[in-house]
């Protein structure tokens, strides 16, 4: 293999692996946030609790805090109201036999008492309460430290910070956290057939729906993509755009123009100015995409996805995003697995990403349905399916019931 010369035509998980290589050298510096605006990111380090939860002993109904040694075994009690006990109040005085104290949802169980009664279970009588059904030992109190022990891990590095999880954060007081920082984006659309939409169209022209695409789907995961104006297939114009976007992002994507044809100028380009780390893979929709470092175009990587719009987002999910969340030191994502509802026949060796739609049965199983429309084309098709189904490399023909992995969308 001389100098030039990449990987060409090698299988997905050979793909994979070389974004992975590449994201773990190229991985986003390390940023120090205020938890609000920490939403979706990756966290960079472990986070531990530094104290338990809940934090002290205390109810989880309104009622009445009563030591359990004072109820009749069987038939009603009668106890003295003591005080009270608010969520966030003055702390009660002990409680002696026979006593009780009226206390909130949340707040502390006074001294002495080990036990709440909810209300609806109470009658209160003047200066006195009623227990009409004795609660059992312990009844309606939430321990210190039965949800967290001091000391547990919160999060680790990887994790993305879900909502539930930045309220786990917050519970502990955590006002920020280390994170990676989200790695810039330029979203560039390529030919000159594009004319976006609210233009008129004129015969030959389509219009551009690949930026929107491109642009939602980066949103969805959180990121702040910039879309360049549409690029002609002129090798300058696209050299000088590419050159702007490669020193100022860290990631360049692309679709279009990166195929066989005449007009397909950006494998050219990144072979004469960059460090191609792989073009084409064995898989479809996609075989196309191209992967480089920017080299004299710039810092950024590159990742040239074809034009075909529904090649988009099937390597927007094989391979963009697995870049992008391995370049946020991202733990890889779960896969999922479902049954297909009906056969197919895959009639070619290329590993396939097949649209379907997903649906649980009665059973509680998880099924597929391939969408027989599946030229790259087709993006009425995809936009009705929500999920890609992988089938493997080799022809082969699955059985209704085969169980096959599927990226939903
Ligand atoms: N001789 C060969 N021809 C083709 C090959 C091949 O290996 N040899 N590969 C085919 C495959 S697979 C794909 S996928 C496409 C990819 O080609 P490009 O990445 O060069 O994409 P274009 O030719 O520019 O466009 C393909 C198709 O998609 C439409 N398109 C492009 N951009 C957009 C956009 N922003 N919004 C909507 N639609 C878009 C474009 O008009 C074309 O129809 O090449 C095959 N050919
Ligand atoms: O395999 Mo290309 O990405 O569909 O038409």
């Amino acid at each position: 293999m001389n100098a030039d010369a990449f990987p060409t035509r090698i299988a997905y998980a050979q793909a994979r692996d070389i974004l992975a290589r590449v994201a773990s050298e190229r991985r986003m510096p390390v940023e120090h946030l205020a938890l609000a605006r920490a939403h979706g990111r990756v966290l960079a380090g472990e986070t531990v609790a530094h104290m338990p939860m809940p934090a002290f002993d205390n109810s989880a109904m309104d009622g009445f805090a009563l030591r359990h040694a004072d109820l009749a075994t069987d038939g009603e009690t009668v106890l003295v109201l003591r005080g009270e006990q608010f969520a966030g109040g003055a702390i009660a005085p002990p409680v002696n036999p026979g006593e009780c104290v009226r206390i909130t949802t949340g707040a502390p169980l006074p001294e002495g008492t080990d036990t709440v009664v909810m209300k609806e279970d109470t009658a209160l009588e003047g200066d006195r309460v009623r227990i009409l059904h004795a609660p059992s030992a312990g009844r309606h109190v939430r321990r210190r430290g039965e949800d967290v022990g001091e000391g547990d891990l919160l999060a680790a590095a990887g994790d993305a910070l879900s909502p539930a999880r930045i309220a786990l954060l917050a519970s502990q007081g955590i006002a920020g956290v280390d994170v990676a920082r989200r790695p810039t984006v330029a979203v560039f659309s390529t030919g000159d057939e594009l004319v976006e939409p609210g233009l008129p169209l004129a015969h030959g022209q389509i219009y551009n729906s690949n930026r929107e695409l491109l642009m939602g789907l980066l949103r969805a995961d959180g990121l702040e993509p910039v879309a360049w104006p549409t690029l002609p297939d002129d090798p300058a114009a696209i050299e000088s755009a590419l050159r702007h976007a490669g020193e100022a992002f860290d990631l360049v994507l692309t679709c279009g123009g990166v195929s066989a044809g005449e007009k397909d100028h950006l494998p050219a380009l990144l072979q004469r100015r960059g460090r191609v780390h792989f073009w084409k893979v064995r898989m479809r929709p996609g075989m196309p995409a191209l992967f480089a470092d920017g080299g004299t175009l710039g810092p950024a990587l590159f990742l040239c996805l074809p034009g075909n719009p529904v090649s988009v987002l099937a390597t927007w999910l094989a391979l963009a995003r697995p870049l992008l969340d391995g370049l946020q030191g991202r733990v890889v994502r779960k896969s999922w697995r479902a049954r297909l509802s009906a056969p197919w026949r895959k009639a070619h060796e290329r590993l396939e990403f097949l649209r379907g739609r997903l649906a649980s049965d009665d059973g509680g199983m998880l099924h597929v349905e391939p969408d027989p429309a599946d030229g790259s084309h087709r993006m009425r098709a995809a936009a009705d399916a929500d999920a890609l189904i992988v089938l493997e490399e080799g022809a082969r023909d699955y059985p209704a019931g085969s169980v096959v992995e599927v990226v939903p969308y």
